[in-house]
């Protein structure tokens, strides 16, 4: 079906670097937060100032992660350990909810000022989808993940949205456990193994293999094909359209 096997019935889309090019724009206001705080941390213990890399640390400890797990585990990287802190806590406090909160105003602003843009394969291929019948959802750990649709313009090609909000509410643990795919195949009554996962992030890949999704697609925007491999992708392409071209070839 498109491009995938047979036995697949219903789709399941991450959103930020597979639906919308907006995964770079995460990247850059975790680096923002990160360096701003690493600068901080390096002045107060005076050691050297180790920048956060936007592409291995944001690959490894961040992207897909919902925003609290993200920040946890990066600083887990440095061997920092920071005070919970609660979400009332001002952006940019020594917290890893101040930090978190200070990455989400800084994304937030960043969204506002350069707007949303889709991939037009992805949309391209959603529409196909629809055109067929088919069931899909987004599965997101973002919390601003409506937004984002609604921003792009492609909030309406969806039957399901499960994101951070939705994980919080029903207590789904985020990516890379597989529990928000496995709660919107639930919600377009199909089986997991007859769901695909679309996924950019080494997190979204495993949590697709380890829900026993019948097949998971790595999205590869930045020349990581071979880990989204090792993570647990059946099959990568650098955008959706392939599938497409796939499909007539
Ligand atoms: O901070 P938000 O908008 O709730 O998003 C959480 C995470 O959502 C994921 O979709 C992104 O890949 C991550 O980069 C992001 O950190």
């Amino acid at each position: 079906m498109l491009g995938l096997p047979d036995h697949i019935h219903a789709f399941l889309f991450d959103l930020d670097g597979v639906l919308t090019q907006t995964a770079k724009v995460h990247a850059a206001a975790w680096k923002d937060m990160f360096d701003t705080f690493l600068r901080a941390e390096a002045e107060r213990t005076d050691e050297d100032f180790v920048p956060f890399d936007p592409v291995a640390d944001y690959d490894t400890y961040v992207d897909g992660r919902p925003r609290l797990d993200g920040t946890r585990a990066f600083l887990a990287s440095r061997g920092i350990d920071l005070p919970e802190g609660s979400p009332a806590d001002p952006p940019g406090t020594r917290s890893v909810q101040g930090l978190s909160s200070a990455k989400n105003a800084t994304v937030l602003r960043m969204i506002k000022e350069q707007g949303v843009q889709p991939y037009a394969g992805s949309v391209e291929y959603v529409h196909r989808l629809r055109v067929l019948g088919l069931p899909r959802a987004v599965v997101s750990s973002s919390a601003n993940a409506r937004d984002v649709l609604r921003a792009a313009g492609i909030e309406g090609l969806f039957d399901v949205v499960v994101d951070g909000v939705v994980a919080k509410r029903d207590n789904l643990v985020g990516k890379p456990a597989p529990d928000t795919f496995l709660a919107a195949a639930r919600a377009l009554k199909t089986p997991p193994e007859h769901a695909a996962v679309f996924e950019d992030a080494l997190a979204g890949v495993a949590a697709g293999r380890q829900g026993g999704f019948g097949f998971v697609v790595g999205v590869d925007r930045t020349g990581q094909a071979e880990a989204l491999r090792e993570h647990g992708a059946d099959l990568v392409v650098p955008d959706l359209a392939d599938l497409i071209d796939r499909e007539s070839a």
